[in-house]
């Protein structure tokens, strides 16, 4: 009976020449096995075979002492003269067909890529245990051959391993400070996730490699065991449109109760206009641009809006979202003209390897681009036509790509977790009419899910449980909750009698989401599951 497969979740590769000055090596390997390291691998690129051979012994000695199998980097002799669990070869090392012939059968193999193609050759090859994905991020601790893949690189490998036994870790560059991110991201279209988590510098280089080891794994654990999208509390059972409904109406109760602080960097055009309206909901709303006070500024509750409407604030936007990941607040997208040029697309491809969002906020046209469908066109920053002929189907698949919650406004509105999808049909034709109504729905979105973030942290869950998910809270209502207010905030402001053109209206509409109550919206609200 072939040995059980390994534990790949906190992959130690060892670095000597990052220990801290006067850490003893074999002391590192102990603690980093005493705080969940559950597999290694000796990697010494400028060691002598003698000297390696020894450091590989006494290595063996302690892993075993954990249960934890011992890999050697590269060379093959030196796992046959010491008998390793196994080893990790690269494009350029030994082929893993020799490796296999020259390795006891159970060996453990691992073999890097770094491209699908790479890993369609190993499961073709049919030898390997598992896969190395790398480089992630960006590292000092190797010199790189291959590209950085960033997050959005490693679905398309994953997904070559979907219908295959072989298990995936990712390398390079993975901290505390980005593993959520990098869990999060790192999955294929279909939900295969990463099997585990290959470090170097952030547990050799530390004084406390235990600590740093515990906080990996409990952190790792946690996100193995959250569903596929980690943002939408999973229901017992599919919600009904009342429930929904309900939920989103009453949440407007929270954004007066927490006046979530509402982060929003956004456009020139429509910031005047973005800000009175989270105020006028009972928010408060922060306009800061300057990468230099991010950090700071996503300490303080709430949520962060970045639409990229003039892309005149890109390094304020990158730091923006980093720092929103790491305090777990829902960063609302809105990658606004993103199909009217390639640098938008570069740019919104760029942010969403840096950070991921809550929830993406477009037009159809804008969904198109972002999913590449050639169904519907951009104009500026407008779209095109009719729509979607599926749109639940476009909006599931981006969802689940993206994992996270997509926002499709028009003059109908849909709304998908990549699981449930919902259409919306509230809203007065004046919107279309004045500037910035798609800016406002991310706006009213951000306001929501800010809302929706505070209050399902009221009662702190067992650290566990926030762990693995990157903004707690039901994203999808606060979606469903700020596309309400505005569409609903709209029919109310058409009505009234002193409107008679776009200026009046857009008074209106401030003053009815300033004066919209949860009966309000439960009274006209026309949602429907599809
Ligand atoms: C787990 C894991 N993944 C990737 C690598 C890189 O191996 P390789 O491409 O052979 O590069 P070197 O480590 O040999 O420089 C790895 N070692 N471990
Ligand atoms: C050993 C190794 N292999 C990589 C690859 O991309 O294949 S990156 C890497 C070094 C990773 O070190 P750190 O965790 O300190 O960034
Ligand atoms: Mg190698």
């Amino acid at each position: 009976m072939s040995s059980p497969s390994p534990d790949y979740t906190l992959y130690l590769v060892t670095g000597r020449e990052l220990l801290p000055p006067g850490k003893d090596y074999y002391e590192s390997l102990n603690e980093s096995l005493e705080g969940g390291v559950t597999i290694v691998q000796i990697r010494e690129k400028n060691t002598d075979t003698r000297e390696f051979l020894e450091i590989a012994k006494r290595s063996k000695e302690i892993c075993h002492r954990y249960g934890v199998p011992l890999l050697i980097n590269d060379r093959i002799d030196i796992a046959l003269a010491m008998n390793a669990d196994g080893i990790h070869i690269g494009q350029s090392d030994m082929p893993i067909e020799i490796a296999r012939k020259l390795l006891p059968a159970g060996s453990i193999i691992g073999v890097s890529v770094n491209t699908p193609a790479e890993a369609e050759e190993v499961v073709k090859g049919g030898l390997a245990d598992y896969v190395g994905i790398g480089a992630l991020w960006a590292t000092n601790s190797k010199k790189l051959t291959s590209p950085v893949l960033g997050i959005r690189g490693v679905g398309p490998i994953l997904q070559t391993l979907e219908k295959t036994s072989i298990k995936a870790v990712a390398i390079g560059g993975i901290k505390s400070s980005n593993l959520l991110r990098s869990l999060h991201g790192a999955v294929s279209p279909n939900g295969r996730a990463l099997d585990g988590i290959a470090v170097v510098s952030e547990i050799v280089s530390s004084h406390q490699p235990s600590v740093v080891a515990q906080r990996l794994c409990q952190i790792i654990r946690a996100s193995k065991d959250q569903p596929f999208n980690l943002f939408s509390r999973i229901y017992a059972e599919p919600p009904t449109a009342q429930v929904l409904v309900d939920s989103a109406a009453h949440l407007l109760r929270s954004v007066k109760e927490y006046r979530p602080l509402v982060h929003q960097i956004t456009n020139n055009v429509t910031i005047n206009q973005l800000a009175n309206a989270t105020l006028a909901l009972g928010a408060s709303p922060i306009m800061a641009t300057s990468p230099h006070e991010m950090e700071d500024l996503a300490k303080i509750p709430g949520a962060l809006l970045i639409n990229f409407g003039t892309i005149s604030d890109k390094e304020g936007m990158l730091a923006a979202g980093h720092y929103a990941n790491l305090e777990r607040k829902p960063i609302v997208f809105d990658p606004v003209g993103i199909g009217a040029t390639a640098y938008r697309r570069t740019t919104a491809n760029e942010l969403l390897n840096t950070w991921q969002a809550a929830v993406i906020k477009g037009n159809a046209g804008e969904i198109a681009s972002l999913i590449g469908s050639n169904e519907v066109k951009s104009h500026g920053v407008d779209s095109l036509g009719s729509g979607f002929s599926s749109p639940k189907e476009i909006l599931c698949a981006l969802a689940k790509r993206e994992r996270c919650i997509i926002v499709m406004t028009g003059e109908t509105d849909y709304i998908s977790d990549g699981n449930l999808t919902v259409k919306l049909s509230n809203g007065s034709a004046l919107l279309g009419d004045i500037t910035g109504s798609g800016c406002l729905a991310g706006s009213t979105v951000a306001t929501f899910c800010g809302a929706e973030n505070k209050r399902s942290k009221r009662s702190e869950p067992s650290s566990g449980e926030v762990e693995g998910i990157l903004a707690a809270g039901d994203m999808f209502v606060g979606a469903i909750a700020g596309v309400l207010t505005l569409t609903i905030a709209s029919e109310l402001a058409a009505q009234r009698p002193e409107v008679h053109g776009t200026g009046t209206f857009l008074s209106a509409l401030i003053d009815e989401l300033y004066n919209l109550t949860p009966e309000k919206i439960i009274q006209r609200a026309k949602l429907e599951v599809v």
